[in-house]
């Protein structure tokens, strides 16, 4: 007997809402869950590691997989860097009855839904205040000015879409945030 087709969770927020780390709790909890790793053309982090975080690629590598239908979604954000959702990654596990966990932006996410409908669901991780998003942002040490500058303006032209999604959940305190996740998620997955 074929095994019945997973389905999407996406986590979306703003650039420091906590997708990472929600997404590193979700799959130590669930192992039908795995994660759909994006391609984008930024320099790896100090930890980060091709494959597994991202597959790190050049702007040429990037946009011949774009002329090639590769992505099921990508975007270039500030700075001109590009971040896409590889349709074989997701495709791939779907079809062996995984749910796949996007950590993606909000247009992405708003694609990726429209694409899936109720086989995706989509939860809003919204940071208590635009100011607290920058000081976790700062404190994450990770990026430079220009990057936290750029990463705060777009954050707040992301936050009008907060109510746009299936589920919004204010990451506060981050048990209590996690906990109305990993419900949500449950719920979803039994569903
Ligand atoms: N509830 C919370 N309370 C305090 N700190 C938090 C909370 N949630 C996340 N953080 C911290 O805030 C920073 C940003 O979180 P995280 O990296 O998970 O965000 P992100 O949405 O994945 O960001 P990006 O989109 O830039 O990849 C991290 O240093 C994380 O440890
Ligand atoms: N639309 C997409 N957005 C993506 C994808 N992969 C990651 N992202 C988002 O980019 C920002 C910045 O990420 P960072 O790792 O540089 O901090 C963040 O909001 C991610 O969610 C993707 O495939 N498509």
């Amino acid at each position: 007997m074929s095994k019945k087709r997973g389905k999407i969770i996406i986590l979306v927020s703003p650039s420091g809402g906590g997708k990472s780390t929600m997404k590193k709790r979700l799959l130590e909890d669930f192992e039908q869950i795995h994660f759909s790793v994006s391609a984008t053309t930024r320099e790896p982090r100090e930890g980060e590691s091709d494959g597994t975080d991202y597959y790190f690629l050049s702007r040429d590598e990037f946009r011949e997989k774009v002329r090639k239908g590769e992505f099921l979604e990508w975007e270039e954000f500030y700075n001109g860097t590009m971040y896409g959702t590889l349709r074989s990654v997701v495709e791939n596990d779907l079809n062996k009855g995984y749910f796949i966990l996007l950590d993606i932006d909000v247009l992405g996410a708003k694609n990726v839904k429209q694409m899936y409908g109720s086989d995706a669901l989509a939860i809003f991780l919204s940071p208590p205040s635009i100011d607290v998003l920058k000081e976790r942002l700062a404190a994450r040490g990770t990026e430079d000015p220009y990057s936290l500058r750029t990463r705060l303006k777009r954050a707040e032209k992301e936050m009008a879409y907060s109510d746009q999604f299936d589920t919004k959940i204010i990451n506060d305190d981050l048990e209590e945030a996690y906990s109305k996740v990993r419900e949500t998620v449950s719920t979803f997955i039994n569903s």
